[in-house]
């Protein structure tokens, strides 16, 4: 049974990359029972990542190469068999270690996905200052910005850009080191480091590149351990001028349980957020994907889709690739009628995505205030007056009861919300620019 693992990870090495597979699955040992296979994580943390991540894609592939539906259970332990106190340890039964079959995943990987450059990088007004600072960077490392934070809601192109900047600085100087790695990876290696006492090596190897890019920062937090080593790389990598990028799902300062003396540190560079992108670079973005994967889609259908699909530009990309399969498949042209029948269900369920956590932190972006002010019982009027409009937007736009729309609104009485809005109806009535604001905020929000 050990030769199906092995021949599993020879499968998932063709769909992995070698960081993945030498952080998560390598390190697992497998052993043969009557049921099926049994995987055996080193620490519990890597347990719940194989679980969260990969547990599904092991299974189709261990009942693909066996035309069986095998279970795949996963434990934290060694696939040794028990022994009994008293025997020694050279009578026990040597450990079924499966031998990677993939090679050890060389000293230096860049991690850079080819395909995410600045040329395939729509720009619109959500974006441009981000790309800006990235294009900056990539020109100048280690010198215009440092860090350079990218902070944003999921799907907004943080990663595409992170990856241009590594992209053209390595294209600029082929020498040039660059690393990239989602936050997971980093602590996946040093759990691993720290488990086979390796940790200058560890060290070493963060610390010997030109540029560092780790994605999605907010993993880090109320990982302890891992603020610490992740601050004495920052500190070491700014110190002598090596370029570190970041991203994160929103402003550092507003992750709870990260250092603040980390936080400290991420402001010392740029911080720029990329915003959710407006109907038109939504339509581009739609065509230039389609475009680039050899997909003939008008006009029309982009409008469409950006239209109805506002949350992010990987949903967008999903519906996209939906279309081109559907089409492919029965070999139909992608025209208007065919994409309102193929994405039926997911339209409908993007028409009924405006939601309260959705408006509020639509209202706290327009007015600049800090979502966690807008719940709060503050009540200076820099946010009374943000806080009522979120609370009329939510009457407005949602199903939501007044009781309901109190509660979200940190456990408000259903009176105050019924207040809020007719104050605003009012004030929408008489003062223009408030007229605008829920205007405009109505468009943001159902496109
Ligand atoms: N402006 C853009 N131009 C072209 N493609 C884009 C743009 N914005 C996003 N995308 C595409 O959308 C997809 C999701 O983007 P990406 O993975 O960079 O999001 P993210 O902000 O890093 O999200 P997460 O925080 O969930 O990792 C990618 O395929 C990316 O190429």
């Amino acid at each position: 049974m050990s030769d199906l693992w092995r021949r599993c990870l020879e499968r998932l090495e063709g769909e992995l990359n070698a960081e993945d597979l030498h952080t998560w699955l390598m390190p697992l040992q497998a052993r043969d029972d009557t049921h099926g296979l049994r995987l055996f994580a080193p620490n519990p943390y890597t347990l719940d990542t194989v679980r969260e991540r990969y547990l599904a894609r092991i299974e189709t592939v261990i009942s693909q190469l066996t035309g069986h539906d095998l279970t795949v259970r996963l434990e934290v332990g060694s696939s040794a068999p028990r022994v009994a106190p008293a025997s020694k340890p050279a009578a026990a039964p040597a450990p079924v270690r499966v031998e990677p079959a993939v090679p050890e995943a060389p000293a230096y990987t860049h991690n850079l996905d080819p395909h995410y450059t600045f040329e395939t990088f729509v720009e619109g007004k959500s974006n441009q200052l981000g790309k800006a600072a990235a294009m900056q960077v990539a020109m100048n490392p280690g010198r215009a910005y440092n860090p350079l934070l990218l902070y944003g809601g999921t799907g907004l192109g943080k990663t595409h850009l992170m990856h241009a900047t590594g992209n053209l600085m390595r294209e600029r100087n082929p020498d040039f080191k660059v690393l990239y790695l989602r936050s997971e990876q980093f602590v996946g290696s040093m759990i691993e480091a720290l488990r086979t006492k390796s940790m200058d090596e560890f060290k070493r190897r963060f610390r010997s590149v030109d540029a560092l890019l780790i994605d999605d920062i907010q993993f880090f937090a109320g990982k302890d351990t891992t603020q610490e080593e992740f601050f004495h790389t920052f500190n070491a990598l700014f110190e002598s001028k090596q370029q570190i990028i970041l991203t994160c799902d929103r402003y550092p300062k507003e992750v709870d349980k990260l250092e603040p003396r980390l936080k400290s540190r991420l402001g010392w560079g740029l911080s720029v957020a990329i915003e959710p992108p407006d109907f038109e670079t939504r339509a581009a973005i739609l065509l230039s994907k389609a475009h680039d994967k050899g997909v003939a889609v008008g006009e029309n259908v982009a409008m469409l889709l950006a239209k109805r699909i506002r949350s992010n530009v990987r949903d967008l990309e999903g519906a996209l690739n939906t279309l081109a399969a559907r089409a492919n498949f029965y070999g139909k042209p992608i025209t208007i009628d065919f994409a309102e029948e193929t994405l039926r269900d997911l339209l409908a369920t993007h028409a009924q995505a405006v939601t309260v956590p959705n408006i509020q932190k639509t209202v706290a972006d327009y007015y600049q205030v800090r979502l966690q002010d807008l719940l709060s019982k503050r009540r200076v009027r820099s946010l009374a007056r943000p806080r009522q409009i979120a609370m009329a937007l939510s009457k407005e736009l949602t199903e939501h009861s007044l009781p309901e729309i109190g509660e979200a609104f940190g456990g408000r009485d259903h009176t105050t919300v019924l207040h809020a809005c007719r104050t605003i109806k009012k004030l929408c009535e008489t003062d223009t620019r408030m007229r605008q604001d829920w205007e405009q905020l109505i468009r943001i929000l159902t496109g």
